[in-house]
């Protein structure tokens, strides 16, 4: 199978307090809009958009948690299979820095280690920020993550976040693109050249990818596919 006739599904969680504004970053990202109501995400919800990266197709799902610890029990489920995490928490809520450090410990505890951004987020109110610089940068650096900043509000940096994922996926895969790792036991149902790792598979391990959501199969067309979907998103 050429690398070309590949298509790659990552799921990816955003996680951090309730409040944050994880459900408006996935909103901003895949519908383009950004609304000032809070509404409680209640259990988990997901969107999805396709873009490319490193000359790649990749279909990114992105699975909004309720932030709320009275959801901890649905939610906490739908982190298995997950391949990249972004951990949120809010310039204006000390709070939800704070519970940084256990939300990577929630989210190692299912997933194992995954490329994991930290974002500060809504930095459109630095003027009310109750987080210094130097202590953010501190805690990427202890959690041994890549820290971004953002204003979903503004539409600052959002992209980034997401691309900066995908890309480091598609290197771990890269490195493993032997496929000598599919355990699925539903492949044996699929195209003899599609290969499919199921995302909520129960069994998972920490540091292969065959605990998650990575679809490879040819191109319908035999050729590298057109990237018609860049900015199509849907609400499944
Ligand atoms: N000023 C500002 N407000 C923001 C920003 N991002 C989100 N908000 C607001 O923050 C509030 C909470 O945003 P949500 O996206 O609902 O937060 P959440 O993290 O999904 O909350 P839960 O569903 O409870 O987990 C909303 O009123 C948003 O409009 C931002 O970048 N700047």
């Amino acid at each position: 199978m050429r690398e070309e006739e590949l298509e790659v599904a990552l799921k990816v969680v955003i996680v951090g307090n309730g409040g944050v504004g994880k459900s408006s970053m996935i909103q901003r990202y895949c519908k383009g809009v950004f609304t000032k109501d809070y509404k409680k995400t209640i259990g988990v919800d997901f969107l999805e958009r396709q873009i490319e990266v490193d000359g790649e197709d990749v279909r990114l799902m992105l699975w909004d948690t309720a932030g709320q610890e009275e959801f901890d029990a649905i939610t906490k489920a739908y982190y298995r299979g997950a391949q990249a995490c972004v951990l949120a928490f809010s310039t204006t809520d000390r709070d939800s820095f704070e519970a940084a450090h256990s939300w990577k410990l929630k989210v190692e505890n299912e997933c194992g280690e995954i490329p994991t951004v930290i974002v500060q987020n809504k930095i459109d109110l630095l003027d009310h920020s109750v987080v210094n610089p130097e202590e953010v940068e501190l805690l990427a650096r202890a959690l041994g993550c890549k820290l971004i900043r953002t204003s979903v509000k503004e539409d600052l940096n959002v992209a980034s976040v997401f691309r900066h994922l995908a890309s480091k996926c598609l290197a771990e895969l890269r490195d493993t693109r032997d496929f000598d790792f599919i355990t699925s036991p539903t492949h044996h149902h699929l195209h003899p050249n599609s290969l499919t790792i199921s995302a909520f598979s129960p069994s998972h391990s920490s540091k292969n990818h065959n605990n998650g959501t990575i679809v490879l199969r040819p191109s319908k067309h035999h050729k590298k596919k057109k990237n018609v979907l860049k900015n199509a998103c849907k609400i499944l």
